[in-house]
């Protein structure tokens, strides 16, 4: 299950946990209500899975590929890792799904503080398209995650600010409606 909390504001490493203290944890349903969804599957058996085969068809997330985030097997490591820690929204949902290690996803709150998602094995999160957020491996250095995509993939990074997108405009949008 992901486990989520409002960060502190401290520069050091961004592997570390950085929760605020006292802690201020954030729920499920906090997330839900900023549009970012989350599921506890069974990773080891992510090829046959049933309950993984029905989320990809009621949304219809035909494509996907795993992606290898290690020293030792991602091209451009380095280069790769800053791009994901750059603030940005993608025009499109970001949904992964972790099959081994860990890492965080960072998502921009309603007061615009920054919520870290920490993400586990067998954890699959869909971020709303127009939502900020940034991504970085954790102290265990190492993630393998599937990730996931209605129709042919577009990676686009917009980094902030990119308020101008109508996917911008249509996710705050959203957030006045559920409020
Ligand atoms: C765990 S997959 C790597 C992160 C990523 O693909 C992305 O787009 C972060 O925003
Ligand atoms: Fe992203």
């Amino acid at each position: 299950m992901v486990w989520a909390w409002y960060m502190d504001d401290s520069c050091e490493d961004q592997r570390k946990p950085h929760r605020l203290q006292p802690e201020q944890p954030v729920t499920l349903e906090q997330l839900r209500a900023l549009g970012v969804h989350s599921y506890t599957l069974d990773a080891d058996n992510y090829e046959t899975d049933p309950a993984l085969a029905k989320i990809r068809k009621e949304n219809n997330y035909t494509w996907m590929d795993i992606i290898n985030i290690h020293k030792d097997t991602l091209p451009n490591y380095e280069e790769k890792l800053k791009i994901f820690y750059e603030e940005h929204l993608h025009l499109d949902d970001e949904i992964r799904y972790i099959l081994e290690g860990s890492g965080y996803f960072d998502v921009r709150g309603k007061d615009e503080r920054w919520i870290r998602i920490s993400m586990q094995k067998g954890d699959l999160i869909t971020l709303p398209a127009g939502i900020y957020h940034r991504f970085t491996l954790d102290e265990n250095n190492y993630v393998k995650a599937m990730r996931l995509f209605v129709g042919k993939p577009v990676w686009t990074p917009y980094n902030r600010p990119a308020d101008n997108y109508e996917a911008r405009t249509k996710y705050l949008q959203s957030l006045e409606q559920n409020a």
